[in-house]
């Protein structure tokens, strides 16, 4: 049985890439898939939806399950986009240890506004 680490997004990745193309009435995520990029975006964005009304709510373990809603769609995004997961890892490691505050006070300023 594999750990309950962060790997488990690694391998659900190679599963869900491994889908596409494949038969639609046995896989999810080869129908999602199939369906094309704005079906993919619309179910992301309505398990970001579901999940926080849960986070809202105040209800953790809904919110857990819709946690696992959302990174699951939210990879399905991903393949079908061509992002690799260590893409987006490197722009988290790229980001550590800066502060989103000193971030965004460093921004170039908008002279319009
Ligand atoms: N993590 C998930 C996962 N999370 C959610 N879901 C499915 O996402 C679907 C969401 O259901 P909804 O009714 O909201 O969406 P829908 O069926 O597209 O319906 P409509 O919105 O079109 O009406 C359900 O069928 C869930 O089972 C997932 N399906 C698959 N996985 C993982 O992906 C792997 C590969 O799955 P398959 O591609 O199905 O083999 C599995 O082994 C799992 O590890």
């Amino acid at each position: 049985m594999p750990l309950a680490t962060p790997d488990v997004l690694d391998r659900l990745f190679a599963v869900v890439s491994s889908r596409r193309g494949t038969d639609t009435s046995i896989s999810h995520s080869a129908r999602l898939l199939a369906r094309g990029r704005r079906k993919i975006a619309q179910k992301f964005g309505e398990e970001a939806v579901e999940c926080l009304i849960e986070a809202v709510a105040g209800n953790r373990d809904e919110l857990i399950s819709e946690s696992a809603d959302v990174l699951y769609h939210l990879i399905v995004m991903w393949v079908d986009a061509g992002v690799e997961p260590g893409e987006v890892w490197s722009e988290l490691l790229r980001r550590e240890g800066t502060s989103g505050i000193a971030e965004k006070a460093a921004r170039p300023r908008d002279p319009l506004a």
